[in-house]
């Protein structure tokens, strides 16, 4: 996804709904849906200037939304309580077949504003499994 900064605390990001991204015959998985609305709120709260993660997420579904279309996803920062950053997030198809002004689905999010040692005990994990270490399932544990 490409995104961009606008007024105020919002961004703006765009994807193409392509084949590889098929759930039902013809439209877009949701679980694809879902993950880009994550990475748009997600960045709404990058402009912060401090790192997040996810802590709850929830979206309707309002569309079906066909394979082909270009989606552009908006998000923006709603509140902040101590570490908690609210967002919220919308999408409509403005390419396509099924381009128009209607908003195909919504999004929710919390964020928790986190410290850079939160990822320290997965440093080992980073692009894949940890070196040096027994594998799940290995028989000599
Ligand atoms: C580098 C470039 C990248 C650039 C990329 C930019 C885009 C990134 C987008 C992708 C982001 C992801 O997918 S991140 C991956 C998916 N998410 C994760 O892996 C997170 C896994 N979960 C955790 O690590 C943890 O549960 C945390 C950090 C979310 C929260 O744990 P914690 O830090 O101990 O915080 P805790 O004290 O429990 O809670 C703090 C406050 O938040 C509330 N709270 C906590 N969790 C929840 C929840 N699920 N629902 C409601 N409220 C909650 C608590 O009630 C409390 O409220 P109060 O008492 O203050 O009122």
């Amino acid at each position: 996804m490409h995104f961009t900064a606008t007024e105020g605390i919002e961004v703006v990001g765009r994807l193409t709904a392509e084949s590889r991204y098929q759930g039902g015959p013809g439209v877009i998985h949701g679980g694809i849906l879902t993950t880009a609305f994550d990475e748009t709120q997600g960045m709404a709260c990058m402009l912060l200037g401090t790192a997040v993660v996810t802590g709850h997420l929830q979206i309707d579904f309002a569309r079906p939304i066909p394979l082909g279309s270009v989606l552009e996803f908006r998000a923006r920062i709603d509140g902040m309580i101590r570490r908690k950053v609210y967002t919220s997030s919308e999408v409509r198809i403005v390419e396509g077949a099924a381009a128009s002004d209607e908003i195909v689905a919504t999004s929710r999010g919390l964020f928790l504003k986190i410290k850079p040692e939160h990822f320290t005990p997965m440093q080992e994990f980073v692009d894949g499994q940890p070196t040096g270490l027994p594998t799940f399932g290995d028989s000599t544990l």
